[in-house]
């Protein structure tokens, strides 16, 4: 069992403290995403795990093991990185067996690691060639085989697919969701694509400032955000968001000129309150006229409308089929009250 355990783990850089007391649980075979805003802690996170950077205070377990201070050979991990990491000099055979081979492995467990490795990526046809001679997604699939042959216990990936390419990219993201399918071992994804975060995580650890905000299934974070931060993080385009007032038991919104009724604990009267909901969960009403039409992006199957509201605020509305407001255009919109949601808008805790 290689669950991966982090307990109050601390991460000081001289005075400045990065990471501000983590404790979180993987378990075993379980694919984990880290996200969050640039320069959050995700990667040093990982690196804490790899053991890359050292851990200033708290403890790493990995299965039974407590590995915070072993060196990264002794944890039982691999990592692949943005970079690929690849010798420029060794051919594909030679770098995916590298590693073992500094370790004194025999050559035929060698040669049969690195057989398995080759079979599951398809990395057949270019065994014999150096780096230089591969498609970086080519050069990827090296380096992830570098990893499999290693046999880790946990997998270490940090951003791995973020040079490559938006068709590569779709198509390494359905290889590493396959080799977690065949292999099952614990797997650690840093990422900013959230397509590869709701499409490969099991669990989805949301960061900000070296804390996290919230962990959960992709779904479940999608449909049922803790706060303001994480409903805004989570989806793409993000949630809209539209300054409120409680008022009379109701929540009015200059925005969309009503007031609204919601069901289940509106809060007190005067609470100032964000009220969001997702461009997928508004229409566009075209005899409406309380916003403009900005600009539209036409994605084929879907377009998304870009609104000013005569309030000055920004609102995003999904629209689906040919329909595709005109820019310049005086609209409304309309919207389900049970899709929206409700955050107080100094704490950002969601309030409904
Ligand atoms: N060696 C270092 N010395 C001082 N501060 C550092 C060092 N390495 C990282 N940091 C700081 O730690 C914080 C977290 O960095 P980290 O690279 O983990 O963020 P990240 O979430 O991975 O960002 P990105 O998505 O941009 O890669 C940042 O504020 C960064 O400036």
């Amino acid at each position: 069992m290689s669950g991966v355990t982090l307990r109050n783990v601390i991460k000081r850089y001289g005075d400045v403290q990065v990471i501000h007391g983590i404790d979180l649980e993987i378990e075993d075979g379980e694919f984990c995403v880290f996200v969050g805003p640039s320069g959050c802690g995700k990667s040093t996170l990982l690196r804490m795990v790899a053991g890359l950077e050292e851990t200033t205070s708290g403890a790493i377990g990995i299965g039974t093991r407590d590995v915070t201070s072993m060196d990264p050979a002794e944890r039982g991990v691999a990592m692949v990185f943005q970079t690929y990491a690849l010798y420029p000099h060794m051919t594909v055979r030679d770098n995916m067996g590298f590693g073992l081979k500094m370790n004194g492995h025999p050559k035929a467990e060698i040669a049969e690691k690195v057989a398995e490795a080759t079979r599951i990526l398809k990395l057949e046809e270019y065994l014999n060639r150096k780096p230089s001679a591969l498609s970086g997604g080519q050069r990827q699939r090296v380096s992830i085989g570098r990893a499999i042959v290693r046999g880790p216990e946990v997998f270490l990936f940090d951003e791995p697919l973020s040079n490559l390419d938006a068709e590569l990219r779709v198509e390494m993201r359905v290889e590493i969701a396959r080799l977690h399918k065949e292999i099952g071992a614990t797997m650690i994804y840093v990422t900013h694509d959230q397509v590869e975060a709701m499409t490969l995580a099991d669990k989805i650890v949301v960061l900000r400032a070296g804390h996290i905000e919230q962990v959960g299934a992709p779904l479940d974070l999608y449909r049922n955000p803790d706060n303001k931060f994480v409903a805004g993080f989570i989806g793409s385009p993000a949630m809209n968001f539209l300054d409120g007032v409680v008022t009379g038991g109701e929540v009015d919104i200059p925005a969309l000129k009503g007031r609204y009724k919601l069901p289940l604990g509106t809060p007190a009267d005067g609470t100032e309150v964000s009220f969001g909901i997702r461009p997928e969960h508004l229409e566009i009403d075209p005899k409406g006229d309380t916003h403009t039409v900005d600009m539209t992006e036409a994605l084929g199957g879907v377009s998304f409308a870009h609104l000013i509201s005569d309030t000055g605020e920004k609102i995003i509305v999904e629209e689906r089929g040919d329909e595709r407001s005109q820019e310049g255009a005086r609209v409304g919109v309309s919207f389900a009250l049970d899709r929206a949601m409700l955050f107080d808008r100094k704490s950002e805790a969601r309030i409904r």
